[in-house]
């Protein structure tokens, strides 16, 4: 479903992101594993179009978009939930999730995204400002999915999480792979919620792959090695 292959990023003269290659099937989840600092970001971002790839290609399904903007990515089936959450603070969370729907043209926001997160239609006429982190990581994802994507690209979602909050989204990280049948990308430094989700996982160092390993064989105290400091 995404087939990213010998991609290359630079920032000006300095490359960060040494011709990867990998593929991510339908309704698989892919944990991209890393510290700080080892690419993840610069990938999402140049997978998403934010960031100019300098060589290489991305195909969603048959469809290069390494060449397209962000924009155009989505409408191809690319959706992205950003570092850091990115809601619009000031609008509701209906209004944030309505924003997701420019891209389907539908006016009302499908009841299986309120299904998926029933804490948001409690709240679906507050601040997204006004919500938890843990809140708030659920309306970006659920603002993702009202784009109907086909891969959904995610960046470190349990950042400044608590423990309860990461299990919770784990499973519906897994329905949504399950009930809707998405491919999803999700780079992660903590390896329980990788391990809960993830049907196969690849660490990433100074922009390279240096491990893989499906989630049945996984050597969990090898990846560890590649997280520690
Ligand atoms: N805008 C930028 N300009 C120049 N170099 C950058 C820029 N953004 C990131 N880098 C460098 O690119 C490398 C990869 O950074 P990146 O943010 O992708 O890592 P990361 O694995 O996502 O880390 P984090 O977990 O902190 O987000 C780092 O060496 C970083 O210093």
């Amino acid at each position: 479903m995404l087939c990213v292959e010998k991609l290359k990023v630079s920032y000006g003269q300095s490359e960060v992101i040494h011709g990867l290659s990998f593929d991510v099937k339908p309704a698989e989840i892919v944990a991209i594993m890393g510290r700080n600092g080892m690419g993840k970001t610069t990938l999402m971002k140049s997978l998403m179009g934010v960031v100019p790839s300098a060589a290489g290609s991305i195909r969603i399904g048959e469809t290069p978009v390494e060449r397209l903007e962000s924009y155009e990515r989505v409408a191809k089936g690319l959706a992205y939930v950003p570092q850091g959450r990115m809601i619009f603070s000031t609008l509701t969370v209906q209004e944030n999730i309505e924003t997701g729907l420019s891209v389907t043209g539908e006016r009302s926001v499908p009841g299986q995204i309120y299904e998926l997160f029933p804490v948001l239609l409690e709240m679906k006429g507050r601040r997204g400002g006004n919500l938890s982190g843990g809140q708030q990581q659920q309306l970006a994802i659920a603002r993702a999915l009202a784009s109907k994507p086909k891969v959904l690209l995610l960046d470190e979602p349990t950042e400044g999480i608590q423990p309860s909050i990461i299990k919770e989204m784990a499973r519906t990280l897994c329905r949504i792979r399950d009930e809707i049948g998405l491919s999803i990308v999700v780079s992660e430094q903590v390896l329980s919620f990788a391990l809960d989700m993830a049907d196969r996982v690849l660490v990433i160092e100074k922009g390279e792959f240096v491990h893989e390993a499906p989630r049945a064989g996984i050597d969990e105290a090898r990846v560890s090695s590649f997280l520690s400091v």
